[in-house]
């Protein structure tokens, strides 16, 4: 257990959590911290009576100052590590002739685990200074390459779900496995990833989507995910060119969703990426099996995907959360995620009348407890609650150097008011170098202080 763990931390100031889409709390106060859980979240009235009776004399203190909020870590419900080399380029082309001219070059490199080990040292610790305290992540074909993204993620402390990416359908870059041999890697990959017995780190079963996996392959996944409790995440209906190509090929289906379901991936340890085109049979099967999504509007736009109705996906009670997906999407930060997201969504208020828009409150929920709902972590992270581990960041509004300058004048004196501000200008002006400091369990795993 590391230093941090071990401490017991009060951390003093504004906070800002959500418990639900629609309630965002942000109050001044404190939470207390110890071996990387909160075990007293209170006002700033019961901390100065705490102090005062001597309650908190063993305790590390972190005072914030007037400009700084401590929230919830983000979560990014979908990434892919093995892209980053590619971000910011090749987005000239549609989802398929993409995978095949850019992305499946790419990752037929992580054959060589020097280049992987290389490759992720720098991803995971990006991520990690952009605020990213949970990720879920596809890896590549490769086990060892993948492996050694996981000893990365153990070795910056980051929390993380990792998939090996399962695919046995021939590509022009000839990047698949065959069946037999992918069930037994994947097979590897979880009792190794398991056998770290790190507690911030889980497999994922990731079946690449239904263009590149036969039943053979998907049924054989499904049954290993049972067997190992493990979750499943894949992507699904982002391009209608891809939609027609599954149906085609699978023409006893009557959606893509059900190509799936024939297979037992469909349940609530799934994390379906995109679901732009989902239809209305579609969006009740994934409510009533508890499938979540995983929205991505960077890439959605980037490789001109569509726009997905997430207010729509919300109301019909599907847990959605945000997710990079670099390199379709251009950008590694979930503040970047956040805004995206409520762009997609004033399009869709004003070019297809689905409002109202996402606004930035509903945003940040989306991006720490939505989350963390949709990857089924939240009984552990996603918002400040007694008993949750605490990952978290401290954000400086107005840092030196950052994007946000302050002026004297304010539209509002109110102090509440003030606080949420604060907040608001964050979410839609902030970058990491607002992030001053990112806790995952306690422990401090970015320090700009
Ligand atoms: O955005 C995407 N990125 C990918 O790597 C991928 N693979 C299948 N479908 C995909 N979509
Ligand atoms: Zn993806």
């Amino acid at each position: 257990m590391s230093q941090e763990q071990q401490e017991k931390v009060v951390f003093v100031g504004t906070i800002a959590s959500s418990s639900a889409l629609d309630q965002l709390n942000v109050f001044k106060g404190f939470i207390s911290v110890e071996n990387g859980k909160i075990t007293k979240i209170g006002s700033t009235a019961e901390y100065n009576s705490r102090e005062t009776s001597n309650e908190l004399s063993g305790y590390k203190k972190v005072i914030l100052h007037q400009n700084q909020l401590l929230i919830p870590g983000f979560v990014d419900c979908h990434t892919h590590a093995p892209q980053f080399p590619n971000i910011g380029l090749g987005l000239d082309r549609p989802l398929l002739e993409w995978l095949d001219k850019y992305t499946f070059p790419l990752e037929s490199k992580y054959v060589d685990v020097n280049f992987a080990k290389k490759i992720y040292e720098q991803v995971v610790q990006r991520l990690i200074k952009n605020g990213t305290t949970t990720a879920c992540y596809f890896g590549t074909l490769h086990l060892e390459g993948t492996l050694q993204l996981v000893e990365c993620i153990i070795k910056y402390g980051q929390r993380a779900l990792v998939g090996k990416v399962s695919m046995n359908v021939k590509n022009d870059a000839n990047y698949y496995n065959e069946t037999e041999n992918e069930l037994n890697e994947v097979e590897t990959f979880i009792q190794k990833v398991m056998g770290c017995k790190n507690n911030l780190v889980a497999p994922v079963v990731t079946p690449r989507f239904a263009v590149s996996c036969d039943e053979t392959l998907m049924k054989g996944l499904s049954e290993i995910a049972d067997k190992y409790n493990c979750r499943i995440q894949s992507h699904i209906s982002e391009n209608r060119k891809e939609v027609e190509y599954v149906l085609s090929t699978n023409p006893d289906c009557r959606n893509y969703s059900e190509v799936y379901d024939k297979h037992y991936i469909l349940n609530n340890k799934c994390i379906m990426a995109h679901a732009i085109y989902l239809d209305e049979d579609e969006i009740s099967l994934f409510a009533t099996k508890g499938v979540s999504i995983a929205h991505c509007p960077a890439s959605n736009t980037r490789l001109k995907s569509g726009l997905c109705p997430v207010r729509k996906l919300l109301n019909n009670h599907i847990t959605v959360g945000l997710g990079t997906d670099v390199s379709g999407g251009d950008s590694a930060t979930i503040l970047d995620a956040m805004r995206r997201t409520m762009d997609v969504s004033t399009h869709l208020e004003l070019l297809e009348n689905m409002g109202p828009a996402l606004n930035f409150k509903e945003v940040f929920y989306l991006a720490t407890l939505g989350g963390a709902k949709a990857l089924r972590l939240d009984d552990k992270i996603g918002s400040f609650e007694i008993g949750k581990e605490f990952d978290a960041l401290i954000v400086d509004v107005y840092t030196n150097g950052g994007q946000i300058d302050q002026y004297e004048y304010s539209m509002d004196e109110n102090e509440e008011h003030y606080l949420l501000d604060l907040l608001q200008r964050f979410i839609y002006l902030g970058d990491d170098r607002n992030i001053r400091q990112v806790y995952v369990k306690g422990r401090k795993v970015k320090d700009l202080s």
